[in-house]
């Protein structure tokens, strides 16, 4: 909005508590650089941050580096916004769908205990024998669509798409949903069913319409990593844990709270541990 409408930065309202917080958000990061400063050990980089100070130093006397301490705040800064809650938001939705699909969950945990049995933890390489939990996994995120516009881009030059002309400076945002519950490329686009990432055999596929991360040279930096915590923590939930809807609960709206990520309204469900069960 402020994009389109920038005057309503300097207005007053509850949008201005988005500058302060952003103003806090930046302290704190601050704070943890000027940490990382004072016990820095070149030899032995502890994370993001100590690589981006000693490349800091590296490029000192280049010019124009973009290796400043602005941009490397702004990076954290995105990092954290832009890789904690898409996932945790995913995994939210997930709990809801799988609630709502108690026999979804069932045929998940009786396939996860067939190859890891109770105890052993998940690892990726476990995909391929478990394509029915990894096609569960893929149904959350096509049905959860955390990030529905993705990313604000502009155009840097003018084009034409399709016989319309795009001026330069133009803000660009796809519609994520519009894809991933396309009629034309989903068996089941409006409802919630692992079958859309099955073939006839039961063995796993991927639609070329499933684009949760978007595509391109801006695509998602963080897809690798967030496909290897959906898969693991879902697999983990669904090993150890039965989930289940409070008797007399209303079920939340689904489709209420719809901001940069898409959420779902606030929930309490019930977690009840296999133990018993072997
Ligand atoms: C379920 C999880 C996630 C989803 C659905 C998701 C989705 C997206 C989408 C749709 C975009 C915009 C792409 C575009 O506009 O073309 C994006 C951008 C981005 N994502 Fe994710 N993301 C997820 C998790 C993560 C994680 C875990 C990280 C990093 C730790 C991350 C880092 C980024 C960054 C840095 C960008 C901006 C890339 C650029 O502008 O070049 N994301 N993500």
């Amino acid at each position: 909005m402020v994009n389109l409408v920038p005057i309503i930065k300097n207005l007053p309202g509850p949008h201005q508590k988005i500058y302060q917080n952003g103003e806090e958000f930046k302290s704190f990061i601050r704070e943890s650089v000027k940490a990382h400063r004072e016990t820095l050990d070149p030899d032995s980089p502890r994370d993001f941050i100590d690589a981006y100070l000693l490349e800091m130093e590296k490029q000192k006397s280049t010019q124009d580096s973009t290796f400043h301490e602005d941009n490397m705040v702004m990076s954290v800064g995105d990092l954290f916004f832009a890789g904690t809650d898409t996932t945790a938001t995913t995994i939210r939705w997930g709990l809801l769908y799988l609630t709502q699909n108690p026999d979804v969950q069932e045929r998940c945990h009786d396939e996860i205990v067939q190859v890891l049995g109770f105890d052993r933890f998940p690892i990726m390489d476990d995909r391929d024998q478990l394509p029915y939990t990894l096609a569960t996994v893929h149904e959350i995120q096509r049905c959860a669509n955390v990030a529905p516009s993705g990313v604000p881009h502009q155009t840097t030059k003018p084009i034409k798409l399709r016989g319309y002309d795009i001026p330069q400076g133009t803000q660009i945002l796809i519609n994520l949903m519009g894809i991933l519950a396309n009629k034309e490329h989903w068996k089941h686009p409006d409802t919630f069913n692992p079958e859309n990432f099955l073939d006839d055999k039961g063995h796993f596929f991927k639609p070329e319409a499933f684009l949760p991360f978007s595509l391109g040279p801006r695509a998602c930096l963080g897809e690798t990593l967030a496909k290897t915590e959906l898969f693991l923590f879902v697999t983990s939930l669904l090993q150890r844990i039965r989930f289940s809807w409070p008797t007399g609960e209303k079920w939340p709206d689904m489709n209420r709270i719809l901001s940069v990520i898409r959420s779902p309204e606030p929930f309490n469900i019930i977690c009840n541990s296999r133990d018993s069960e072997h």
